[in-house]
């Protein structure tokens, strides 16, 4: 198992005598975690995941068993590179190690996946800033990262691109990946993650998880059926909004829409597999969000 990736005392200013924007920082993330990091503007949290990510290093104190396969959507994704939108992704691809064939094959996977296919062609200066951000959302998902880092990577992607992104999120968790994500909108990713944090005053604060669990947005019913003593698997019930027994290894689940792929298929793939009696839109279908 892949240790916790650690930030131990971390601090990191802008210049030798610059204002500490973050100070002992102590902050642990495990396989298959999902974290969100919270906090008002130029409260640091950019600098935050920039130390994560590896972008660029602390000031003071250490950063351990970072994994090799790190990926980063940064804030501003610099789209005047002289690439199609295509060709920067093969590039990339093989930049993370993937051989060239996988990397062109996991360019076009990511580009249809995030609807941006037609655009595989056009040169990244040319690119409208949605597609150009759903180029920057591609490079980091090609090659599976164990470590996946995402700056406000919603902002600018269209509805289905926002979903394929959340689902792109729990494939990795499922995966035993961890996430470390911002984003300006607290609904995203509602009732997911394992831990919250706040930057505030150059230090983290580990936020309650919310007692309520947020069942805004799209849901699915999935019922299921497991041997009489089945428990349900683990990453089952965390992505689970509620898991209500129904009998003996009979599930009632509420999962958020963007999941329930990833659910069915753990299910499915468990061993032994459960069997899906059915899958349903909650009702009533709550208001799409925009
Ligand atoms: N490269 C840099 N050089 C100098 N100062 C910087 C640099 N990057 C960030 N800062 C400063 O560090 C502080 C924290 O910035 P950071 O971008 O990390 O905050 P943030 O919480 O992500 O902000 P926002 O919500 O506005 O994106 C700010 O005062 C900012 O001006």
């Amino acid at each position: 198992m892949r240790p916790d990736l650690c930030l131990r005392n971390a601090g990191r200013r802008y210049g030798l005598r610059g204002p500490w924007v973050l100070r002992g920082v102590d902050l642990a993330v495990a396989p298959g975690r999902l974290v969100r990091v919270e906090g008002a503007n130029g409260s640091g949290k950019s600098t935050l995941l920039r130390l994560v990510a590896g972008i660029d290093a602390p000031s003071e104190g250490r950063i351990t068993a970072r994994p090799a396969r790190t990926a980063y959507v940064p804030e501003r994704f610099p789209p005047a590179l002289p690439f199609t939108a295509a060709g920067y992704l093969r590039h990339l691809g093989t930049v993370h190690g993937l051989a060239r064939e996988a990397a062109a094959r996991a360019a076009g996977e990511w580009l249809e996946r995030l609807g941006a296919a037609a655009y595989a062609e056009t040169p990244m200066a040319r690119l409208s800033k949605g597609s150009s951000q759903k180029v920057a959302v591609a490079q980091a998902l090609l090659a599976e990262p164990e470590l996946l880092v995402l700056d406000e990577a919603w902002t600018g992607l269209d509805t289905e691109a926002r979903a394929e992104l959340e689902r792109a999120v729990a494939e990795r968790t499922a995966a035993g990946g961890s996430v470390v994500f911002v984003d300006h909108d607290p609904r995203r990713l509602a009732g997911l993650p394992d831990a919250t944090y706040a930057v505030r005053d150059a230090g983290i604060v580990r936020q309650e998880p919310s007692q309520v669990p947020d069942t805004s947005g799209p849901h699915v019913l999935v019922e299921v059926q497991g041997p009489p003593d089945g428990r349900l698997p683990e990453d089952v019930r965390r992505t689970a909004t509620s898991a209500e027994e129904t009998g003996p290894g009979g599930y009632r689940l509420c999962v958020p829409a963007p999941h329930s792929d990833v659910l069915l298929r753990t299910l499915l793939t468990a061993r032994p597999p459960w069997h899906v009696v059915s899958v349903t839109p909650r009702t009533p279908a709550p208001q799409r969000q925009r």
